[in-house]
C-alpha cells in the first residue's frame, strides 16, 4: 500500500532542497517528491543524485517531479507528471511496469484518462489557493473532491487519489471523508518548526480509520 502522506520538496538551492528533504525524512515522511523548478538540468541532476541514497537510507519512496528521463537515469521509484508534462502512456512505455507514475488531475475526466493510460496514483487539486505553485487550475474545495470521488465510485474507478494545494492539518479529516486516499503537502511541512509533531498529527488523521 502506498503512503498516505507525500512531501513535495521546496527550496531555491540544492542545499536548501537537501536540508528540507532531510528534515522531512527525519521527522517521519516516507514519500518524497523532489520538485526543483526552473533550475539548470545539471543542478536538478546533482540534487537527484544526493536525494536518492538519502531516501534509500530512510526507506522512503523517491519520486521525481516532471522529468521522466531523469527518473529513469537515476532509477528513482517513479515520476509525477502534470497535465502539460509528458503523457502518462509515453512515460509508462519508457519507465516500464514496475515504476510509479503519478498524474495531476483537476476533473473526473482527467482521472479517467490517466487510469486508461496506466497511471498509479492521482494528485487531484488544488484544494485551495496556494502560493507554492503558479498557474493553478480551478480550485476544487471540499465539494469538488466529494463530487469527483462520488463519480469515481459510481464508475468503479479505483486508484489512490491524493488531495493537494494549500492543505493544513485541520483540512485532513474532512478531506479524508470525501474518499481520497491521502494528501500531498509542501508548505506546512517545510515551514513547520515542529515537523515531527506535525507529521505525527497528519498521520494520525490520515490513518484514523485503518485497522492494522
Ligand atoms: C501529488 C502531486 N499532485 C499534483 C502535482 C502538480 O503537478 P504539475 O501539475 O505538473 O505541477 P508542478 O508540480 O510540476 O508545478 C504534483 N507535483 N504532485
Ligand atoms: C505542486 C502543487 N500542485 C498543485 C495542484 O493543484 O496541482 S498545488 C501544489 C502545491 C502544493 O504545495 P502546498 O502544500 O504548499 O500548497
Ligand atoms: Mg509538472
Amino acid at each position: 500500500m502506498y503512503n498516505k502522506l507525500q512531501y513535495i520538496s521546496q527550496g531555491e538551492t540544492i542545499d536548501d532542497q537537501l536540508r528540507n528533504i532531510h528534515l522531512a525524512l527525519d521527522a517521519g515522511c516516507n514519500w518524497v517528491q523532489m520538485r526543483f523548478k526552473n533550475q539548470m538540468p545539471k543542478d536538478v541532476y546533482t540534487l537527484a543524485e544526493a536525494v536518492k541514497p538519502l531516501c534509500e537510507e530512510y526507506h522512503a519512496n523517491f519520486i521525481v517531479n516532471d522529468d521522466l528521463h531523469l527518473a529513469k537515469q537515476i532509477s528513482a521509484d517513479g515520476v509525477h507528471l502534470g497535465l502539460t508534462d509528458t503523457k502518462i502512456d509515453e512515460a509508462r512505455a519508457i519507465l516500464g511496469s514496475t515504476k510509479i507514475i503519478g498524474g495531476t488531475a483537476n476533473t473526473f475526466e482527467d482521472i479517467q484518462n490517466h487510469v486508461e493510460n496506466g497511471c498509479n496514483y492521482i494528485g487531484l487539486g488544488p484544494f485551495r489557493f496556494t502560493a507554492t505553485k503558479e498557474k493553478l487550475s480551478p480550485i476544487l474545495g471540499l465539494s469538488g473532491y466529494y463530487d469527483i470521488l462520488q463519480k469515481l465510485k459510481k464508475n468503479k474507478i479505483d486508484i489512490p487519489v491524493y488531495a493537494i494545494g494549500g492543505i493544513t492539518l485541520r483540512d485532513v479529516s474532512p478531506l479524508m471523508e470525501t474518499g481520497i486516499f491521502g494528501i500531498a503537502i509542501s508548505g506546512i511541512i517545510t515551514e513547520s518548526d515542529e515537523k515531527e509533531k506535525l507529521i505525527q498529527q497528519l498521520k494520525e488523521k490520515l490513518y484514523a480509520n485503518i485497522i492494522i
